[in-house]
């Protein structure tokens, strides 16, 4: 996927003033930055919640700005690029069962079809045995939904996942089980994964590359390991300080924050 040139602005504030990026086929890029940096204003213009004002999103080489014709049109669409929220316990109707889920958006997209091998090979997929199948949202864990968000999304074989803040609501352990699942999925599949988050720590287990942004702008860009390693700009460098961690100064960190400049 490729991101060129996008732009936002919501009155005078500039969500978004030109970002670019490309995330490889099977690649895992992370979008990191503080609250109102942009990021989740991108997520919804790739994914298609939002209109870019300027700029070009392009998966696979097609264009996904511009109209679409027709219903089979805008589902080939929504195939191609596909979200997981922060909240599981928003994201699914709890009227409808686990199985309920899977098999409402696999009619929706493979209409026609005898979708209940499918359903067990998603259900095994995120690590849900048969026997969650039947259960309503409310008898799951936290971690249980998020996982049938993940098979949900993986239900119509995207070229991209976009995750945004998707383990932020989970347990830290919880968290690294999620995490893991998502990697062993992106090998087994090759769909990429755009990782939308404010914490390095996810950005760094599981992204190959690294956008830093600030007020909508990117600040900083490369391999994950590298920009980790040796951050060129400051706001980089400020956000590896707020990583609470033995030895964090709270003063060092408020100086450097003073020390960037005014926003704009
Ligand atoms: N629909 C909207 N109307 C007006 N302003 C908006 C709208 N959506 C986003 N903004 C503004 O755009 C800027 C970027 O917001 P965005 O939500 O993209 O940032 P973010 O980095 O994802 O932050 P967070 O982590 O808090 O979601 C913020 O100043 C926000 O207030």
């Amino acid at each position: 996927m490729e991101v060129v040139g996008l732009r936002r602005c919501f009155g005078a504030v500039r969500a978004v003033d030109d970002v670019s990026f490309a995330l490889p086929e099977g690649g895992s890029l992370g979008i990191v930055g503080e609250s109102g940096s942009g990021k989740t204003t991108i997520a919804r213009i790739v994914v298609g919640l939002e209109h870019a004002d300027e700029g070009d999103v392009r998966v696979r080489g097609r264009s996904r700005g511009g109209r679409t014709h027709g219903r089979a049109a805008r589902l080939a669409r929504a195939r191609e690029v596909q979200m997981v929220f922060q909240d599981p316990y928003l994201s699914l109707d709890p009227r409808i069962s686990v199985e309920g889920v899977l098999r409402e958006t696999l009619s929706l997209h493979f209409p026609g079809r005898d979708h209940a091998k499918r359903v067990r090979e998603l259900l095994d997929q995120v690590g849900l045995g048969t026997r969650a199948a039947d259960a309503l949202p409310r008898r799951l864990s936290g971690g249980q939904r998020q996982r049938v968000a993940i098979a949900r999304a993986l239900a119509v074989e995207p070229a991209v996942l976009i995750l945004d803040e998707a383990v932020a609501a989970l347990d830290v352990s919880v968290q690294a089980q999620i995490l893991n699942l998502l990697a062993d999925i992106r090998e087994q599949t090759g769909i990429g994964y755009l990782f939308i988050t404010h914490d390095l720590g996810v950005v760094r287990c599981v992204t190959d590359e690294i956008v830093v942004m600030r007020h909508g702008v990117v600040v900083e860009q490369g391999g994950t390991e590298e920009v980790l390693a040796a951050p060129d700009h400051p706001y980089t460098r400020l956000l590896l300080e707020s990583v609470p961690r033995p030895g964090w100064d709270p003063k060092a960190i408020a100086a450097a924050r003073r020390a960037l400049e005014p926003m704009p």
